[in-house]
Protein backbone atom coordinates (compact mmCIF):
# COMPACT_ATOMS: atom_id res chain seq x y z
CA UNK A 1 0.00 0.00 0.00
CA UNK A 2 1.27 3.48 -0.84
CA UNK A 3 2.24 5.80 2.19
CA UNK A 4 1.17 8.46 -0.09
CA UNK A 5 -2.59 9.11 0.46
CA UNK A 6 -5.09 10.59 -1.91
CA UNK A 7 -4.49 14.41 -3.63
CA UNK A 8 -6.94 15.93 -1.77
CA UNK A 9 -5.97 14.21 2.27
CA UNK A 10 -3.05 15.50 4.21
CA UNK A 11 0.10 13.14 4.42
CA UNK A 12 1.13 12.76 8.19
CA UNK A 13 4.55 13.10 8.92
CA UNK A 14 5.91 12.47 12.13
CA UNK A 15 9.40 13.52 13.60
CA UNK A 16 11.25 11.99 16.54
CA UNK A 17 13.90 14.33 18.22
CA UNK A 18 12.18 16.98 17.02
CA UNK A 19 14.19 20.02 18.73
CA UNK A 20 17.04 18.74 18.08
CA UNK A 21 19.39 20.27 15.39
CA UNK A 22 18.96 17.97 12.30
CA UNK A 23 14.91 18.30 12.29
CA UNK A 24 16.01 21.62 12.71
CA UNK A 25 17.25 21.95 9.18
CA UNK A 26 14.98 19.20 8.24
CA UNK A 27 11.74 20.66 8.89
CA UNK A 28 11.56 23.43 6.54
CA UNK A 29 11.78 20.79 3.24
CA UNK A 30 8.75 18.53 4.77
CA UNK A 31 6.79 21.69 5.02
CA UNK A 32 7.57 23.44 1.84
CA UNK A 33 6.41 20.72 -0.70
CA UNK A 34 10.31 19.92 -2.29
CA UNK A 35 10.14 15.97 -0.76
CA UNK A 36 6.33 15.33 -1.08
CA UNK A 37 5.46 16.77 -3.91
CA UNK A 38 4.44 21.19 -4.40
CA UNK A 39 0.63 20.22 -3.96
CA UNK A 40 1.00 17.40 -1.08
CA UNK A 41 -0.93 19.11 2.22
CA UNK A 42 1.39 17.64 5.03
CA UNK A 43 0.36 17.57 9.01
CA UNK A 44 3.39 17.28 11.51
CA UNK A 45 3.64 15.18 14.19
CA UNK A 46 6.68 16.15 16.49
CA UNK A 47 7.76 13.85 19.01
CA UNK A 48 10.05 15.02 22.30
CA UNK A 49 11.37 14.29 25.33
CA UNK A 50 9.35 15.81 28.12
CA UNK A 51 12.57 18.40 29.03
CA UNK A 52 13.03 19.38 25.90
CA UNK A 53 9.15 20.54 25.28
CA UNK A 54 9.80 24.19 25.78
CA UNK A 55 11.96 24.37 23.20
CA UNK A 56 9.94 22.13 21.06
CA UNK A 57 7.36 25.23 21.18
CA UNK A 58 10.02 27.55 20.10
CA UNK A 59 10.39 25.37 16.91
CA UNK A 60 6.15 25.03 16.64
CA UNK A 61 6.49 28.93 16.71
CA UNK A 62 8.88 28.98 13.51
CA UNK A 63 7.35 26.53 11.80
CA UNK A 64 3.98 28.64 12.13
CA UNK A 65 5.94 31.90 11.67
CA UNK A 66 7.00 30.74 7.93
CA UNK A 67 3.66 30.46 6.45
CA UNK A 68 3.96 27.32 4.94
CA UNK A 69 0.81 26.87 2.06
CA UNK A 70 0.91 23.35 2.18
CA UNK A 71 1.52 22.86 6.46
CA UNK A 72 -2.28 22.38 7.66
CA UNK A 73 -1.43 21.56 11.70
CA UNK A 74 1.69 20.64 14.21
CA UNK A 75 1.58 18.68 16.96
CA UNK A 76 3.80 18.95 19.68
CA UNK A 77 4.03 16.23 21.85
CA UNK A 78 6.29 13.64 24.09
CA UNK A 79 3.92 10.48 23.80
CA UNK A 80 4.83 8.29 20.90
CA UNK A 81 1.04 7.11 20.97
CA UNK A 82 0.21 10.68 19.94
CA UNK A 83 3.17 11.24 17.48
CA UNK A 84 2.24 7.83 15.99
CA UNK A 85 -1.19 8.61 15.58
CA UNK A 86 -2.06 7.78 12.10
CA UNK A 87 1.70 8.27 10.53
CA UNK A 88 1.97 7.91 6.94
CA UNK A 89 5.82 8.59 7.33
CA UNK A 90 7.68 8.19 10.83
CA UNK A 91 10.90 10.06 11.01
CA UNK A 92 12.99 8.48 13.52
CA UNK A 93 16.15 11.37 14.29
CA UNK A 94 15.52 11.61 17.95
CA UNK A 95 17.89 9.12 20.11
CA UNK A 96 20.32 8.97 22.99
CA UNK A 97 23.82 10.91 21.91
CA UNK A 98 26.98 9.71 22.04
CA UNK A 99 28.82 10.90 25.11
CA UNK A 100 32.33 11.26 25.63
CA UNK A 101 34.26 8.00 26.80
CA UNK A 102 31.14 6.10 25.38
CA UNK A 103 31.98 2.98 23.47
CA UNK A 104 29.48 2.00 20.84
CA UNK A 105 28.21 -1.38 22.97
CA UNK A 106 27.21 1.52 25.54
CA UNK A 107 25.14 3.14 22.75
CA UNK A 108 23.15 0.26 21.73
CA UNK A 109 22.32 -0.18 25.43
CA UNK A 110 20.80 3.13 25.70
CA UNK A 111 19.08 3.36 22.05
CA UNK A 112 17.82 -0.70 22.40
CA UNK A 113 14.98 -0.10 24.48
CA UNK A 114 14.06 3.89 23.45
CA UNK A 115 13.40 1.90 19.74
CA UNK A 116 11.69 -0.95 21.37
CA UNK A 117 8.96 1.28 22.63
CA UNK A 118 8.98 3.36 19.45
CA UNK A 119 8.33 -0.01 17.65
CA UNK A 120 5.22 -0.99 19.99
CA UNK A 121 3.70 2.62 19.72
CA UNK A 122 4.31 2.71 15.94
CA UNK A 123 2.99 -0.95 15.23
CA UNK A 124 -0.41 0.16 17.49
CA UNK A 125 -1.02 3.52 16.53
CA UNK A 126 0.28 4.31 12.64
CA UNK A 127 -1.57 3.97 9.64
CA UNK A 128 -0.87 0.38 7.89
CA UNK A 129 1.08 1.45 4.92
CA UNK A 130 3.40 3.52 7.12
CA UNK A 131 6.90 4.32 6.14
CA UNK A 132 9.85 4.27 8.79
CA UNK A 133 13.22 6.08 8.06
CA UNK A 134 15.37 5.63 10.87
CA UNK A 135 18.20 8.04 11.47
CA UNK A 136 19.36 8.29 15.24
CA UNK A 137 22.09 6.14 15.49
CA UNK A 138 23.43 3.66 15.54
CA UNK A 139 20.52 3.17 13.00
CA UNK A 140 21.01 0.36 10.98
CA UNK A 141 20.80 -1.88 13.94
CA UNK A 142 17.88 0.39 15.37
CA UNK A 143 15.88 -0.22 12.54
CA UNK A 144 16.61 -3.67 12.88
CA UNK A 145 15.51 -3.63 16.50
CA UNK A 146 12.66 -1.49 15.64
CA UNK A 147 11.63 -4.29 12.95
CA UNK A 148 11.55 -6.43 15.55
CA UNK A 149 8.78 -5.02 17.55
CA UNK A 150 6.43 -3.90 15.10
CA UNK A 151 5.61 -7.15 13.53
CA UNK A 152 2.41 -5.54 11.69
CA UNK A 153 4.39 -3.10 9.89
CA UNK A 154 6.13 -5.05 6.77
CA UNK A 155 10.18 -5.31 7.18
CA UNK A 156 10.54 -3.79 3.32
CA UNK A 157 8.70 -0.79 5.03
CA UNK A 158 11.30 0.43 7.07
CA UNK A 159 14.78 1.67 6.38
CA UNK A 160 17.74 3.52 8.03
CA UNK A 161 19.56 6.44 6.42
CA UNK A 162 22.62 5.76 4.44
CA UNK A 163 22.01 8.31 1.56
CA UNK A 164 24.48 11.26 3.40
CA UNK A 165 27.35 8.53 3.23
CA UNK A 166 26.12 8.38 -0.50
CA UNK A 167 26.01 12.04 -1.28
CA UNK A 168 28.85 12.41 0.56
CA UNK A 169 30.61 10.02 -1.91
CA UNK A 170 29.18 11.44 -4.98
CA UNK A 171 30.38 15.08 -4.26
CA UNK A 172 33.85 13.68 -3.86
CA UNK A 173 33.58 12.22 -6.85
CA UNK A 174 32.29 15.07 -8.45
CA UNK A 175 34.87 17.41 -7.27
CA UNK A 176 37.39 15.39 -8.46
CA UNK A 177 36.18 14.84 -12.19
CA UNK A 178 35.04 18.80 -11.98
CA UNK A 179 31.69 17.84 -12.79
CA UNK A 180 28.23 18.73 -10.92
CA UNK A 181 27.45 15.79 -8.55
CA UNK A 182 24.19 14.92 -11.49
CA UNK A 183 26.90 13.59 -13.65
CA UNK A 184 27.84 10.70 -11.19
CA UNK A 185 26.47 7.68 -11.53
CA UNK A 186 27.21 4.19 -10.14
CA UNK A 187 28.68 5.15 -6.81
CA UNK A 188 26.88 3.01 -3.77
CA UNK A 189 27.18 2.67 -0.14
CA UNK A 190 27.37 -1.15 1.68
CA UNK A 191 27.43 -1.82 4.66
CA UNK A 192 26.59 0.03 7.89
CA UNK A 193 26.93 3.87 8.79
CA UNK A 194 29.36 3.43 10.40
CA UNK A 195 33.15 3.76 9.62
CA UNK A 196 33.05 0.10 8.52
CA UNK A 197 30.69 1.10 5.34
CA UNK A 198 32.24 0.62 1.92
CA UNK A 199 31.48 3.38 -0.28
CA UNK A 200 32.06 1.88 -3.86
CA UNK A 201 33.08 3.68 -6.48
CA UNK A 202 34.28 0.32 -8.93
CA UNK A 203 31.46 0.64 -11.14
CA UNK A 204 31.22 5.05 -10.89
CA UNK A 205 31.15 7.37 -13.88
CA UNK A 206 31.74 10.59 -14.00
CA UNK A 207 29.79 11.93 -17.22
CA UNK A 208 30.00 8.94 -18.73
CA UNK A 209 33.62 8.28 -17.74
CA UNK A 210 34.73 5.21 -15.30
CA UNK A 211 36.17 7.31 -12.27
CA UNK A 212 38.54 4.55 -10.45
CA UNK A 213 41.64 6.57 -12.86
CA UNK A 214 40.30 9.41 -12.05
CA UNK A 215 40.50 9.02 -8.50
CA UNK A 216 44.60 7.26 -8.93
CA UNK A 217 43.45 3.69 -9.47
CA UNK A 218 42.41 1.38 -6.72
CA UNK A 219 44.92 1.04 -4.34
CA UNK A 220 44.61 4.98 -4.40
CA UNK A 221 41.06 4.81 -3.05
CA UNK A 222 42.01 2.09 -0.58
CA UNK A 223 43.97 4.96 0.63
CA UNK A 224 42.56 7.97 0.63
CA UNK A 225 39.13 7.68 -0.57
CA UNK A 226 37.59 5.23 1.13
CA UNK A 227 38.79 6.50 4.69
CA UNK A 228 37.46 9.84 3.90
CA UNK A 229 33.91 8.61 3.55
CA UNK A 230 34.34 6.54 6.32
CA UNK A 231 35.45 9.04 8.42
CA UNK A 232 33.51 12.16 7.35
CA UNK A 233 30.88 12.41 10.11
CA UNK A 234 33.93 12.44 12.34
CA UNK A 235 35.93 15.09 10.38
CA UNK A 236 32.43 17.22 10.86
CA UNK A 237 31.85 16.91 14.34
CA UNK A 238 35.55 17.61 15.09
CA UNK A 239 35.82 20.54 13.01
CA UNK A 240 32.01 21.78 14.50
CA UNK A 241 31.58 20.28 17.60
CA UNK A 242 28.37 18.92 16.70
CA UNK A 243 27.23 16.21 14.05
CA UNK A 244 26.24 16.99 10.66
CA UNK A 245 23.15 18.49 10.76
CA UNK A 246 21.99 20.23 7.34
CA UNK A 247 23.66 17.83 4.84
CA UNK A 248 21.95 14.75 6.97
CA UNK A 249 18.62 16.82 6.86
CA UNK A 250 19.48 17.39 3.02
CA UNK A 251 19.82 13.59 3.16
CA UNK A 252 16.76 13.07 4.92
CA UNK A 253 14.96 14.59 2.03
CA UNK A 254 16.51 12.68 -0.72
CA UNK A 255 15.77 9.08 0.73
CA UNK A 256 12.38 10.16 1.14
CA UNK A 257 11.97 11.65 -1.74
CA UNK A 258 13.48 8.73 -3.85
CA UNK A 259 11.78 6.13 -2.10
CA UNK A 260 7.95 7.53 -1.88
CA UNK A 261 7.78 9.14 -5.19
CA UNK A 262 10.61 7.28 -7.24
CA UNK A 263 14.22 7.57 -8.55
CA UNK A 264 15.52 6.89 -11.82
CA UNK A 265 19.21 7.09 -10.41
CA UNK A 266 20.17 4.10 -8.16
CA UNK A 267 20.78 5.64 -4.23
CA UNK A 268 21.54 3.80 -1.12
CA UNK A 269 19.46 3.03 1.71
CA UNK A 270 19.96 0.72 4.38
CA UNK A 271 17.21 -2.01 4.23
CA UNK A 272 16.48 -5.72 6.09
CA UNK A 273 18.63 -8.09 4.35
CA UNK A 274 17.28 -10.27 1.99
CA UNK A 275 20.45 -12.82 1.55
CA UNK A 276 21.40 -10.45 -1.69
CA UNK A 277 24.92 -10.37 -2.23
CA UNK A 278 26.15 -13.04 0.65
CA UNK A 279 24.81 -11.16 3.35
CA UNK A 280 22.39 -13.18 6.04
CA UNK A 281 19.31 -12.41 7.06
CA UNK A 282 18.20 -10.39 10.15
CA UNK A 283 20.36 -7.28 9.74
CA UNK A 284 19.76 -3.69 8.10
CA UNK A 285 22.36 -3.55 5.12
CA UNK A 286 23.18 -0.39 2.41
CA UNK A 287 22.78 -1.75 -0.46
CA UNK A 288 22.24 0.09 -3.61
CA UNK A 289 18.07 0.34 -4.45
CA UNK A 290 16.31 1.14 -7.25
CA UNK A 291 13.11 2.97 -5.92
CA UNK A 292 10.29 2.36 -7.60
CA UNK A 293 7.70 4.88 -6.06
CA UNK A 294 4.89 4.96 -3.63
CA UNK A 295 7.55 3.42 -1.04
CA UNK A 296 8.53 0.93 -2.92
CA UNK A 297 12.39 -1.00 -3.91
CA UNK A 298 14.00 -3.60 -5.53
CA UNK A 299 17.59 -4.44 -4.72
CA UNK A 300 19.78 -4.05 -7.58
CA UNK A 301 21.02 -7.38 -8.14
CA UNK A 302 23.68 -8.81 -10.64
CA UNK A 303 26.26 -6.87 -9.22
CA UNK A 304 29.59 -8.59 -10.31
CA UNK A 305 31.60 -7.93 -6.70
CA UNK A 306 35.41 -8.46 -7.13
CA UNK A 307 37.37 -9.52 -4.21
CA UNK A 308 38.54 -6.03 -3.13
CA UNK A 309 34.77 -4.95 -3.08
CA UNK A 310 34.14 -8.38 -1.27
CA UNK A 311 36.76 -7.98 1.52
CA UNK A 312 35.06 -4.35 2.30
CA UNK A 313 31.35 -5.95 2.34
CA UNK A 314 32.22 -8.98 3.99
CA UNK A 315 34.23 -6.48 7.19
CA UNK A 316 30.87 -4.03 7.23
CA UNK A 317 28.41 -6.98 7.35
CA UNK A 318 30.52 -8.57 10.31
CA UNK A 319 30.01 -5.37 12.54
CA UNK A 320 26.30 -5.79 11.89
CA UNK A 321 26.13 -8.83 12.43
CA UNK A 322 28.10 -8.51 16.09
CA UNK A 323 25.73 -5.31 16.98
CA UNK A 324 23.13 -7.37 15.96
CA UNK A 325 24.02 -9.77 18.60
CA UNK A 326 24.95 -6.78 21.38
CA UNK A 327 21.78 -5.93 20.78
CA UNK A 328 19.97 -8.57 21.20
CA UNK A 329 21.70 -9.48 24.35
CA UNK A 330 20.43 -6.04 25.59
CA UNK A 331 17.07 -7.49 25.19
CA UNK A 332 17.20 -10.48 26.37
N1 LIG B 1 22.20 8.16 9.80
C1 LIG B 1 22.84 9.31 9.56
O1 LIG B 1 23.29 9.55 8.43
C2 LIG B 1 23.04 10.33 10.64
C3 LIG B 1 23.67 11.54 10.32
C4 LIG B 1 23.81 12.50 11.32
C5 LIG B 1 23.36 12.24 12.61
N2 LIG B 1 22.78 11.05 12.88
C6 LIG B 1 22.24 10.73 14.20
O2 LIG B 1 20.97 11.38 14.34
C7 LIG B 1 20.67 11.56 15.72
C8 LIG B 1 20.18 12.97 16.00
O3 LIG B 1 21.18 13.91 15.69
P1 LIG B 1 20.98 15.45 16.08
O4 LIG B 1 22.22 16.14 15.66
O5 LIG B 1 19.66 15.97 15.65
O6 LIG B 1 21.00 15.32 17.68
P2 LIG B 1 20.39 16.33 18.75
O7 LIG B 1 20.97 15.88 20.06
O8 LIG B 1 20.57 17.74 18.33
O9 LIG B 1 18.83 16.03 18.71
C9 LIG B 1 18.31 14.81 19.11
C10 LIG B 1 16.98 15.10 19.78
O10 LIG B 1 16.38 13.86 20.07
C11 LIG B 1 15.68 14.01 21.29
N3 LIG B 1 15.42 12.69 21.84
C12 LIG B 1 16.25 11.89 22.56
N4 LIG B 1 15.62 10.76 22.92
C13 LIG B 1 14.37 10.84 22.41
C14 LIG B 1 13.24 9.99 22.46
N5 LIG B 1 13.28 8.81 23.10
N6 LIG B 1 12.11 10.38 21.81
C15 LIG B 1 12.07 11.55 21.16
N7 LIG B 1 13.11 12.43 21.10
C16 LIG B 1 14.24 12.06 21.72
C17 LIG B 1 16.60 14.89 22.13
O11 LIG B 1 15.88 15.53 23.19
C18 LIG B 1 17.12 15.87 21.09
O12 LIG B 1 16.34 17.06 21.03
C19 LIG B 1 21.95 11.17 16.46
O13 LIG B 1 21.81 9.83 16.89
C20 LIG B 1 23.02 11.26 15.38
O14 LIG B 1 24.15 10.45 15.68
C21 LIG B 1 22.59 10.09 11.93
O1 LIG C 1 26.49 11.44 14.69
C1 LIG C 1 27.48 10.81 14.28
O2 LIG C 1 28.11 9.98 14.99
C2 LIG C 1 27.98 11.05 12.87
C3 LIG C 1 26.86 11.03 11.88
O3 LIG C 1 26.23 9.78 11.85
C4 LIG C 1 27.37 11.39 10.49
O4 LIG C 1 27.57 10.51 9.66
O5 LIG C 1 27.58 12.59 10.26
Amino acid sequence: MSPIPDTDSVLTVCITGAAGQIAYSLLPHLANGCIFGPTQRVALHLLEIAPALPALAGVAMELADGAYPLLVSVVQTSDPTVAFARADVAVLVGAFPRRAGMERKDLLAKNVPIFKAQAHALNTVANSGVRVLVVGNPANTNAMVLSSFAPSIPKKHISALTRLDHNRAVAEVARVAGVQAPSVDGVCIWGNHSSSQYPDVTRAVAAGKPVLPMLGGLENVAETFIPMIQKRGASVIKARGLSSAMSAATAIGDHLRSWLTGDSAVVSMAVPSDGSYGIKEGIFFSYPVRCLGAGEYEIVQGIEVDSFSRKYIEATAAELNAEREEALAVLA
